[in-house]
């Protein structure tokens, strides 16, 4: 059933009643792990992995029938300062490429048998220049929040989220400047390419987004300098938690769309992998502030959940090894 948010204070109260990892498929994960032909720990990450997704799926051996791929996207007011290489007119064009299977996300899902959804956010109404107010009242806000829950299909075995918005760097920049300081300088990089002296624009931007608007609760933060996809993104991670799903997030875009909901309540990204280190400078420090280790590092910087949708491929191997390699019983080798 899909839950129904109408205020930030319900949203808040839903957020404190996270559900925790399930305990009986962790240990069922940690009773066959050891047994497996290899020395304990040989299989590093993956091996966290297929503990990753007992407990957050509440089943051992876990599942990966359902894989799915959400891709939302959103227009920003900050698009008219200049801040991104190209202009906001790319945002529908290029979800017109992804209906049309034309994009990098159509081959990584293919590739990986993930099923593919793209959610369009008003895009003929961009949110407000995050400059002059905030970029959503609280009812947009709320609408974008739950078109995020709503995306995500409760029988998924594994989500990939990501986005698509000309100018959104320019929000994700801002969002973890404000909830952990610093100068702007530090968490604005170039996004899709802009030239040294639109950085420069940019980076002034994102500091009068954040002296503006700084100093809120992670929550408001995001209504604030965010964008409708940013808020989606939050709210999928919110269903999928409600939902047994487990995350996989993509880019910079993606993990500063979340990181208010760890700000505010500390565990809330318990169930969701940081896929890629983007290529984008502020990505690592994002990363550190919320503990997360990325799976790989590809230099790459597309967004769109490209870097989610390549860590299937992980993911997929981790649960085969996992579910089926011999122990060392069953395979007649000593020292298990
Ligand atoms: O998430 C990332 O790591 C990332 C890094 C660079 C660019 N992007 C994508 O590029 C677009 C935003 O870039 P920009 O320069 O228009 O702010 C948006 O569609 C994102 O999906 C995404
Ligand atoms: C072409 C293009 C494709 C993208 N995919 C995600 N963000 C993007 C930005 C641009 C500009």
């Amino acid at each position: 059933m899909n839950t129904s948010i109408s205020s930030v204070l319900q949203l808040r109260e839903i957020l404190a009643a996270l559900p925790g990892e399930d305990g009986g498929a962790v240990a069922a994960w940690a009773a066959r792990e050891p047994q497996l032909t290899k020395p304990p720990g040989s299989l590093g990450r993956l091996e966290d992995l297929g503990r990753w997704l007992s407990a957050w799926q509440g089943q051992h051996p876990p599942r990966l029938n359902k894989v799915v791929a959400r891709v939302f996207a959103g227009n920003h007011g900050v698009a008219a300062l200049g801040v991104s290489a190209f202009p906001p007119e790319v945002t529908v064009q290029m979800v017109a490429n992804f209906r049309h299977g034309g994009a990098a996300i159509n081959q990584l899902c293919t590739t990986f048998g993930t099923e593919l959804e793209v959610i369009e956010l008003e895009l003929d109404r961009p949110t407000a220049d995050f400059t002059q107010g905030p970029a959503m009242n609280e009812a947009e806000f709320i609408q974008a929040f739950q078109a995020g829950m709503d995306a995500v299909p409760a029988d998924a075995d594994l989500l990939c989220i990501g986005e698509m918005g000309i100018a959104n760097t320019t929000a994700a920049a801002a969002i973890p400047c404000a909830l952990y300081g610093g100068e702007a300088g530090l968490w604005t990089g170039r996004g899709t390419g802009i030239d040294g002296a639109g950085l420069d624009r940019k980076t002034q931007v994102v500091a009068a987004g954040v002296a503006r608007h700084g100093g809120q609760q992670g929550l408001d933060i995001l209504r604030c300098l965010g964008g409708r996809e940013l808020a989606a993104m939050a709210g999928a991670v919110v269903a999928a938690r409600l939902k047994r799903v487990p995350v996989l997030l993509d880019g910079y875009v993606c993990t500063a769309a979340v990181a208010p909901l760890q700000a505010e309540f500390p565990g809330a990204l318990d169930h969701c992998v940081v896929a890629h280190a983007s290529a984008e400078p502020g990505h690592r420090r994002l990363m550190a502030e919320l503990g997360k280790q990325p799976l790989f590092d590809l230099g790459m910087r597309l967004g769109e959940a490209s870097g989610a949708a390549l860590a299937v491929g992980v993911v997929r191997a981790a649960l085969a090894c996992h579910t089926g390699m011999a122990t060392f019983a069953e395979a007649g080798v000593s020292g298990g």
